[in-house]
């Protein structure tokens, strides 16, 4: 048993795609426009970045040509107050400019974060309960919650960092080029170094930061696992090899962080080395030509003052944007790996029939009570698997109540989860109320349904949160009706507005179960009940009296209960015998 907590946690992205019926729904991603690239508003913010950045071409000109006057001794202070005067107006402008389309940067990511947040939660919520390949909890928590967030430096910065650094040199060697085309020859040799050593850093920024990220990810769900279990791991003593296993973990996470870091570090160090070597070069080759050491290099003889100057005040300023690209280079990595991440959730997998439709308001028609009719229907799990059901036929009248009755793993939940609409099946078809389950009805089928689960969870929240799970068309009344035909009065006069803890710590297994009841009973609606062994675990006390209550609710609706208890069948209308060779005549 405790190899099981040294396992490998298994990262979603190495699982392979199981399920036939998953590749009939195309991907998510796919459905809801495929991710954009760039999001809304981004270019805009990336021009205004550029033209605050193009600005200083006119301030270093006006700079250059103010010094010069001076140095030649022809400027009096009226002569330099106009220039000077333009300088500060461009650099207010320029600042102002900057500060805008970085706002406005920033604002089209956290837009776009949100967007794809939305998409990535949507395909989780829309994934089939029944799908074991669904994303771990907290693998997808961490993702979405707090790797997402790699992505707004990534769009705010590098995106406009890449056209500045893509527009500003060229338009500043158009500048320089016309003064001396040595200086624009030396600028021309040190820029393309830097993209180069760039992008070769960059296939490795990449792959460290997406494994970090899975690496991350799986020690999040890791954790959130062995919390959830931490009773079972202290009562079977496994609590050494659980702290071993997250300590190795956590290394493992330290030193892919490191290496990403490292990265990080390397791209910012050879990017300030090339730039130092393009602005020192170009520097020497003003300083000699201005002593009249060098004579060459420039069009028209000599380099003059305002001239060297001005090119020296751009040298900076043309690699200025790439080391920008540099230092944004890393949330290039790392937002790139979250969005593909963000992605993979959306992917494959089993999904819920008519997900599409899950919240759309209320079915019309709630007045009849359904009937259920199942006819030559099959049903596995996976291709690899055998059947669960092949050829199965079963009509449950309008308001009958039936009890499934057969050994563990014959099929009782999956069938109820079937009758639900919560997977696609192969063959066959099921009515409810004469209406097919289909993928178009599934979702306003659903809402006719009300499922008490065999393993109901219970939120972390007060009993009422707990019963109207966030609907908003539950009110006070339906809570106090509830938690009377549940018979949780004395449940709800101990807690009353106190906290129940995570998984339903604080409450008894029949406490929890009449909680489940009471979620089921604010369901007015709903004309089938569907109860997955809602006496199992209980005292025959207890099981009787959540029978009794149950039985209450049930009257005047139809009832499906998968069971163990010959008690609780034997209050049915009708019993249902499945495992083979029963199952394929039952009905
Ligand atoms: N989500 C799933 N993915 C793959 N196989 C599953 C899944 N759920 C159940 N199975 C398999 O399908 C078969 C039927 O399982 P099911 O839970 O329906 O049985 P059951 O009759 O309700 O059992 P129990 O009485 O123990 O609750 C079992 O062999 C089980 O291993």
């Amino acid at each position: 048993m405790t190899s099981a907590f040294l396992e490998a946690a298994v990262e979603p992205a190495d699982l392979p795609t199981r399920n036939p019926q998953a590749s009939a729904e195309p991907a998510l991603a796919r459905d809801r426009n495929t991710p954009r690239l760039r999001p809304n508003g981004l270019p805009r913010a990336a021009m205004v970045q550029t033209v605050a950045a193009l600005i200083w071409i006119p301030q270093a000109a006006l700079l250059a040509f103010g010094v010069g006057t001076i140095a030649s001794g022809g400027g009096g202070l009226a002569e330099v107050a106009l220039p000077a005067a333009f300088v500060l107006a461009l650099g207010v402008a320029r600042a102002a400019l900057d500060a805008t389309g970085g706002r406005m940067a920033f604002r089209a990511a956290r837009a776009e974060l949100t967007r794809r947040r939305d998409i990535a939660t949507t395909a989780l919520a829309a994934r089939s309960p029944l799908d074991v390949e669904r994303p771990a909890s907290g693998f997808a928590a961490s993702l979405i919650a707090e790797q997402a967030e790699t992505m707004v430096p990534y769009f705010a910065r590098f995106l406009p960092a890449r056209l500045k650094a893509s527009t500003v040199p060229l338009v500043t060697l158009v500048c320089v080029f016309p003064i001396s085309w040595v200086a624009a020859i030396i600028l021309i040799l040190a820029a393309p170094l830097i993209p180069i050593f760039m992008a070769l850093i960059g296939w490795r920024a990449k792959a460290a930061s997406e494994e970090m990220l899975a690496k991350s990810g799986g020690l999040n769900a890791f954790l959130l696992d062995r919390l959830r279990g931490l009773a079972t791991i202290r009562a079977l003593g496994a609590v050494d090899i659980t702290a071993q296993r997250l300590r190795a973990d956590a290394e493992s996470l330290r030193r892919r962080t490191m290496a990403v870091l490292k990265i990080a570090f390397l791209s910012s160090a050879v990017l300030e080395f090339f730039a130092a070597l393009g602005v020192a070069a170009t520097a020497v080759y003003i300083g000699f030509s201005l002593l009249g050491s060098i004579d060459i290099g420039s069009w028209n003889g000599k380099l003059t003052l305002t001239q060297g100057l001005f090119i020296l005040l751009l040298a900076p300023a043309f690699f200025e944007p790439l080391r920008e690209l540099s230092a944004a280079w890393h949330d290039r990595a790392s937002g790139q790996a979250a969005i593909d991440a963000l992605d993979g959730l959306s992917h494959n997998g089993l999904v819920l029939p008519g997900w599409r439709n899950d919240q759309v308001g209320a079915s019309d028609d709630f007045a009849a009570v359904p009937d259920i009719r199942i006819r030559d229907f099959s049903f596995r799990h996976a291709p690899a698997q055998s059947s669960v059901f092949k050829d199965f036929n079963l009509t449950v009248a309008a308001g009958e109540h039936v009890a499934l009755l057969g050994p563990s793993g014959c099929g009782k939940t999956t069938l109820l989860s079937l009758i639900a609409g919560l997977a696609p099946h192969e063959n066959g078809t099921i009515h409810i109320a004469g209406e097919l389950m289909s993928d178009r009805s599934s979702a306003a089928l659903r809402r006719r349904i009300t499922w008490i689960g065999q393993r109901p969870h219970v939120f972390a929240g007060t009993m009422g949160s707990n019963i109207t799970l966030g609907r908003p068309d539950v009110g006070a009344d339906a809570i106090r009706c509830a938690i009377r035909k549940s018979h949780l009065q004395p449940v709800f006069e101990t807690h009353g507005a106190a906290l129940i803890g995570e998984g339903g710590a604080g409450l008894s297994g029949g406490e929890a179960m009449r909680l489940m009841l009471a979620r089921a009973v604010v369901e007015n609606q709903a004309g089938i009940i569907l109860a997955d062994e809602p006496t199992a675990h209980l005292d025959a006390e207890t099981a009787n009296d959540i029978a009794r209550d149950l039985m209450l609710f049930a009257h005047g609706r139809t009832l499906v209960i998968a069971t163990h208890d010959p008690v609780l069948a034997a209050r049915m209308d009708r019993v249902i015998r499945l495992g083979a060779p029963e199952q394929e005549l039952a009905g």
